[in-house]
């Protein structure tokens, strides 16, 4: 149930499941600790469970399982964080970027440095959004069923007719580090046209849309083509009521949880494409099912779920529904980087390394060539605890 690693370490770290990769481990190894990984096949573990693993002597706790704050399980609070605090455990890390499963409070008034792994799963989250916009877009699940199925008897001009992406418009709510990454994407890849809603100014975004819509105009100009625009909304419900193809992009928190709902359903466009590659909760799933079934021509594409791992009553028999298993940072590079990533967190915290100063720049962690920088790569709670 428990494979151990460097057995005589100094230093005790856990995790939770195994992770991709062996780089993590011979990290932790090298730097004298014995690291405990925990192979039972339970997906989720209780609360028990997981006070059972720290037992009573734990200098690191590696968490790679992200639960939704939504399941009761894996849901890091006042329980855990003191357990950890009482076996002597001074580091958290999720492998994840999301830390809304984490109490931040709790693990502040123990003590504990709570860390998460931005940047390195940017691009592949993106790329996972871009793909649910393409299978939504194009029906390519319910095709490819109906081919399996044997029903394919020859070309018909209405055979899963979908929406053409080049010149409409693609809407992205919370561009962060992953939404300003599937914009550039589909303004790039699709000639789309971009309208975007955040709290804060997507600066390096809207440099990047712009110098390339100024020299991409002429080209386009010049080989008879529309040049791409795009625009910042003034509020959320300008980009649902505008955009053909909408990706949802922030974190989860109580200004998003159901951010999409019902009233918000009803002013997108009847034909419009909805993805969520963020947190279930940002959605009303109650309330998407029913719109789904309402308006056979509303595509979705989603990764994630209100009561994940659970789908809400309705939504698995909806064809205009593309749904994926939480796949989104699903490619080697990126779980073996975070894994690194989180590893080096907790190894940060034992070896008293400081925080690193920008947790967008993550790249020297994940050199395999060359040795880590000696630092924490991201620590979320490191102000509040005074690093
Ligand atoms: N499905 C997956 O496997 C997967 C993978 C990676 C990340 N995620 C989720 O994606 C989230 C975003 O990751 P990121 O690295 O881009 O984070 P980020 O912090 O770079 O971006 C989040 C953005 O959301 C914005 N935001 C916050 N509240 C908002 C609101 N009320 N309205 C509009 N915008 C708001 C923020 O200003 C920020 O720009 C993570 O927190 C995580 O929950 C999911
Ligand atoms: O927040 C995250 O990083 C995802 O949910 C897992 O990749």
């Amino acid at each position: 149930m428990v494979q151990v690693w460097n057995p005589n370490g100094k230093y005790r770290v856990v995790s939770t499941k195994p992770m991709p990769g062996t780089r993590w481990i011979n990290l932790l190894i090298e730097q004298d600790c014995r690291v405990e990984i925990c192979t039972r096949k339970k997906t989720i573990l209780s609360v028990e469970d997981i006070i059972a693993l720290i037992g009573d002597k734990c200098d690191g706790w590696l968490s790679c399982v992200y639960v939704s704050v939504f399941q009761l399980t894996e849901d890091w609070g006042e329980t855990l964080f003191s357990a950890l605090s009482r076996a002597g455990g001074k580091a958290f890390s999720n492998m994840a970027v999301g830390y809304n499963n984490v109490d931040v409070n709790a693990a502040n008034k123990y003590g504990v440095a709570v860390g998460n792994t931005p940047g390195v799963l940017t691009e592949t989250t993106a790329e996972l959004a871009a793909s649910l916009s393409l299978s939504a877009a194009r029906r390519i699940v319910e095709a490819d069923e109906f081919m399996r199925a044997g029903l394919y008897d020859g070309w018909l001009p209405n055979l899963f007719v979908g929406n053409l992406l080049k010149g409409q418009t693609v809407g992205v709510i919370g561009a962060g580090r992953i939404g300003s990454a599937y914009a550039r994407m589909m303004v790039e890849g699709f000639k789309m046209n971009l309208i975007y809603y955040d709290l804060y100014q997507a600066t390096r975004l809207e440099k990047f849309v712009t110098g390339m819509s100024v020299t991409y105009a002429e080209f386009l100009k010049a080989n008879g083509e529309q040049p791409v625009t795009w625009k910042r909304a003034a509020s959320m419900d300008e980009v649902l009521r505008e955009a053909d193809v909408i990706s949802l992009h922030p974190i989860l928190d109580k200004t998003t949880y159901h951010l999409v709902n019902k009233e918000r359903l009803a002013i997108m466009k009847k034909e419009a494409i909805l993805v969520n590659c963020s947190r279930g909760p940002v959605i009303d799933e109650v309330a998407l099912v029913e719109h789904l079934k309402q308006n056979p021509m509303f595509r979705v594409g989603l990764d994630v779920f209100e009561d994940e791992p659970y789908m809400k009553p309705g939504l698995a028999d909806l064809k205009n529904a593309v749904v994926v298993p939480h796949i989104a940072s699903a490619s080697k590079w990126t779980r073996e980087g975070m894994a690194t990533l989180a590893a080096l967190n907790v190894l940060g915290k034992i070896k008293g390394y400081p925080v690193w100063s920008d947790p967008n720049r993550i790249e020297p962690f994940l050199n395999e060539n060359v040795p880590p920088p000696a630092a924490s790569p991201s620590i979320v709670n490191s102000k509040a605890l005074g690093k």
